[in-house]
């Protein structure tokens, strides 16, 4: 047997951001083709458009969400709680592949359907309690790919990092990320297909 490492797909790299936590790796094997994951994720998803509240006025956010997970796991953000749906055969496989890239568990995720390039997720840090003092989050990208932009909370000498987050790539945040920085995907004015998000999380017991 020939050992053909090139052939293997990229380990995650650790990027050099400041304050952070990051790494990506641009590709990873989901054991099917990204774009059957996605139309599978997009046609059989119960998705729901939540409101937010803003300074008092409701808001309907610019996405499409839906929530999975281990049960009794509730998330609240933004005024909203969600109790979890129980994760389905394609999540809990994508789910344990992410787990054993990243050496971490996981008992719940948050799907973000970004239906074309008008959807778009404020700047916002993934600190809710829940998540405990350094969440560790990791990110899985599929269909359009989309700016994911990242902002320093307190040192305006530091410029935003802008990432690009292909169909089938994986970003892991962990550490201080969160504490430091803030993190949203802009609407863009280039029309673009679908995207779908999956945010692999941690919510520690109450
Ligand atoms: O769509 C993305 O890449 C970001 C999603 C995100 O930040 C979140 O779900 O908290
Ligand atoms: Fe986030």
């Amino acid at each position: 047997m020939t050992l053909d490492l090139f052939a293997s797909e990229p380990a995650l790299e650790r990027l050099q951001i400041e304050d952070a936590e990051i790494s990506f790796a641009r590709q990873i094997d989901l054991g099917e083709p990204t774009d059957e994951v996605l139309r599978e994720l997009i046609d059989s998803t119960p998705w729901r458009q939540e409101a937010v509240t803003i300074y008092g006025k409701k808001h309907l956010q610019p996405r499409l969400v839906a929530w999975y997970g281990d049960v009794g796991r509730t998330y609240s953000y933004s005024g909203i709680s969600l109790e979890p749906l129980l994760w389905t055969d394609t999540l809990a496989k994508l789910r344990d592949i992410v787990q054993d890239l990243v050496n971490e568990r996981f008992n719940s995720v948050l799907l973000n359907y970004y239906r074309d390039h008008r959807d778009s997720m404020g700047f916002h840090s993934d600190d809710e309690k829940e998540l405990g003092p350094t969440p560790v989050i990791a990110s899985v990208s599929l269909g359009a790919t989309r700016t994911f932009v990242l902002k320093h909370k307190t040192r305006p000498e530091l410029s935003p990092v802008r990432l690009e987050l292909p169909s089938g790539s994986l970003l892991l945040m962990k550490g201080l990320t969160q504490k430091n920085w803030k993190h949203g995907i802009d609407k863009q004015s280039k029309p673009c297909g679908p995207r779908v998000n999956l945010t692999f999380r941690r919510i520690v017991p109450r």
